[in-house]
């Protein structure tokens, strides 16, 4: 780490004074708003009081009873007046300090925080950085500008004096950053001036030793981070002014911020929505399960916890539940990829609905549209079409999977079939199903892919069934089928308020069919549009790898401000296990320095992650991660490129660059794009046997 400065530039200390002294007057006006509101009484005391005053007049004597319901009374507005004024968190009252000198006048405080608190005796003022027309100076401006801004019909000028952000950890001030001081206290309680980069052992964007894993970022005591909110860019901030009935779309390279727009505009909407009293109706759908983990986690400090956070799949099957009146769906147990590939495709969308021959008379209830989604893959013509307009995308084995598997699908379960016989004569002698594990566990079962396709029919009847949604983010959007989203639009409501946020570069399934057929298919004519500039998770020679291996596909302009960093440590080895040996010893030095690291070590595939894990099972603070279940603790998550969409570790390894697990193919270039750019402060490539073509060639 850098070494505490040596005194405290002039500077330096008044800031941290005045900030200081500031924190300490917030403090204290919340105390005594507290105070005044009988909140200094702990909420239990008030509970128990109530509890005893009613005791008490359940046996008092009729001359006590009026004093006795008074002091009830009073205990009882003091308990729901405690519900309904609502106080900053005095652990983390604001994050941000804004002093705006307007001409002639004399400066006024202003503190960006999730709650509005004014106190006029101490001159406190804190506003929601949601809806105060004043964030926008904060936001657009830098310190020392002067700014411009009409609020309403009144302009308003000045000079932005102090700009400054802050971390409070328990009320405690633990970091100013002021223009390009940046201020830090240490465990012993003294405060240090460091560089911008000071979390980077071994200077700037070095690492800790030449060619070893590590650059100080997850050291014991980490100190806390500046919120997300608080650093919004001009740019992701315009594009949070977007109203509530204009579908926006927010397009950017990894990193570039996507997800924290699409996540801060429904914070600033929940406001707008329910001043209309639109139903909050609030939906986060996203392709994978650790990309969902991590939204709930993200909308927690946007005091979001209640808005749902589905996968796709999950919504899917909850919103096939509810428009067929059903309470569950056998989903099948396992499907080949290609059919499950051709369910996704977009070419399949004018073929179905060409095909569809629907009759309005028929109820379109889940048996009926069920079979006929069955004729239909089981017709060798229609898929022949399918394939033919997929352009070589899907090849012709899909149509022998799927006639098969459909097939299969179609048969009457066994225990139907032996319907009267002894149930144990329908098990195996290990007391499982005679089906199991053999094709007939697919008996009567529709794939999770079948459920978009059977809404996507239900709703050519007319209605889906299911109540409209006030808003709606889809993030990642690029991995969305137009099923998905034909569906979606049905449940939009006809505002087709929404957030979608993509990346085409990023698309990890061959759903895609660009951005003018999503939105056609929401049902959307005109959306606002943005698309992210500035790079902020990935170090520039992370940026110029991904790059390198998109090839053709790149975008031609690099993302902007992309920071220094560690080159990416490029180790190539004769064997595999010679490769995963080495990995194993770098994780476990990484994990001695660094305790508070994120890692993650990203394979081809869900078997080479298995493989790659039994080499490092018996290191504490190692797990290996497939289904998403991620826990974002410090530590190694050992997981395939499948799981990671959306994700961030500090510390990324990608153990198998082989050109057997990545071959060149469009598909691969991509794949190998997103698990590249997780990476937040170093990236090692890891190959064995023939690196993938995919990189760049080894240096002689
Ligand atoms: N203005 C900002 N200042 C500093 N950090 C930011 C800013 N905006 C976003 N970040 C951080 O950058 C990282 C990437 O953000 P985010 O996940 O929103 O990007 P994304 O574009 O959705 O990425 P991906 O395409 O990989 O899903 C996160 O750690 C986020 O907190």
């Amino acid at each position: 780490m850098n070494e505490p400065q040596e005194a405290l530039s002039e500077q330096a200390r008044a800031v941290i004074a005045e900030e200081e002294a500031l924190l300490a007057r917030v403090l204290g006006a919340i105390q005594s708003v507290r105070q005044r509101s009988g909140r200094g009484q702990d909420r239990g005391d008030l509970l128990e009081r109530l509890t005893t005053l009613r005791d008490e007049a359940s046996t008092a004597v009729e001359s006590d009873l009026p004093a006795l319901f008074q002091q009830l009374d009073n205990t009882r507005a003091l308990l729901e007046r405690d519900e309904t004024v609502h106080l900053p968190d005095p652990h983390t009252p604001y994050f941000a300090h804004l002093r705006l000198k307007r001409y002639e006048s004399t400066p006024q405080e202003y503190l960006l925080g999730r709650t509005t608190f004014t106190d006029a005796a101490s001159g406190v003022r804190v506003i929601d950085w949601r809806y105060a027309p004043i964030a926008r100076v904060f936001y657009g401006y830098e310190e020392g500008d002067d700014y411009e801004e009409y609020f309403g019909d009144r302009l308003s000028e000045g000079i932005v004096e102090a700009r400054r952000l802050v971390v409070i950890e328990r009320g405690v001030l633990t970091r100013i950053r002021a223009g390009s001081l940046h201020l830090e206290r240490t465990a012993a309680g003294e405060w240090r001036e460091v560089g911008a980069t000071s979390t980077l052992s071994g200077g700037a964007g070095t690492a800790v030793r030449a060619g070893s894993l590590g650059v100080g970022t997850g050291e014991e005591g980490r100190a806390g981070r500046f919120d997300v909110t608080a650093q919004l860019d001009s740019e992701q901030f315009e594009a949070l002014q977007v109203g509530a009935d204009q579908p926006l779309l927010v397009l950017g390279s990894a990193g570039s911020g996507k997800t924290t727009v699409a996540l801060h505009r429904l914070a600033k909407l929940t406001f707008d929505l329910r001043a209309r009293s639109l139903p909050s109706k609030m939906k986060v759908v996203v392709p994978e399960e650790g990309l969902a983990r991590l939204s709930k986690r993200l909308l927690a400090p946007l005091e979001l916890r209640n808005v749902s956070v589905e996968t796709l799949d999950a919504w899917a099957y909850a919103t096939a539940c509810t428009a067929f009146g059903v309470k569950s769906i056998a989903l099948s147990p396992d499907k080949p990829a290609l059919t499950a590939r051709l369910k996704r495709h977009p070419a399949l969308r004018p073929v179905l609905e060409k095909r569809l021959h629907l009759s309005k008379k028929t109820e379109p209830n889940f048996k009926r549209l069920r079979k006929r989604l069955a004729e239909l893959l089981t017709d060798r013509t229609v898929l022949a079409e399918v394939v033919a307009a997929s352009k070589g995308d899907l090849p012709l084995p899909a149509i022998d999977d799927t006639v098969r598997h459909t097939m299969l699908q179609l048969a009457t379960p066994l225990a139907q079939e032996f319907e009267g016989y002894h149930p144990e004569s329908l098990q195996t002698v290990d007391g499982l199903a005679l089906e199991e594990s053999t094709p007939d566990a697919l008996a009567n079962t529709v794939d999770v892919e079948d459920l978009p396709l059977l809404l996507f029919l239900k709703a050519r009847y007319g209605h889906l069934g299911t109540e409209p949604l006030a808003h709606a983010v889809l993030d990642e959007a690029e991995d969305f089928s137009l099923f998905e989203l034909s569906v979606m639009g049905q449940q939009l409501g006809k505002t087709r308020s929404c957030t979608l946020a993509g990346d085409e570069m990023q698309q990890t399934t061959t759903s895609f069919a660009g951005w003018p057929a999503a939105l056609a298919e929401l049902g959307i004519k005109d959306a606002a549009t943005v698309r992210l500039s500035v790079s902020y998770r990935c170090p520039r020679p992370v940026i110029e790898l991904a790059r390198h291996v998109l090839g053709p596909m790149a975008p031609e302009a690099p993302p902007k401000n992309a920071r220094e960093g560690v080159p990416v440590g490029f180790h190539h080895f004769p064997e595999e296990a010679q490769a995963w040996l080495f990995v194993r010893d770098a994780l476990k030095d990484l994990l001695e320095r660094e305790p508070r690291a994120s890692v993650a070590v990203i394979a081809s595939s869900p078997e080479a992650a298995r493989a790659f894990h039994k080499v490092v099972d018996d290191m504490p603070a190692v797990r290996l991660v497939l289904e998403g279940d991620f826990s974002f603790e410090p530590g190694v998550d050992v997981t395939d490129v499948e799981s990671i969409k959306g994700l961030e570790f500090d510390y990324v390894i990608l153990p198998d660059a082989t050109a057997r697990a990545w071959p060149q193919s469009d598909e691969t270039r991509r794949k190998l794009h997103v698990a590249i750019t997780r990476a937040s402060h170093q990236l090692w490539v890891i190959s064995s046997g023939v690196r993938s073509r995919l990189l760049p060639a080894p240096q002689a």
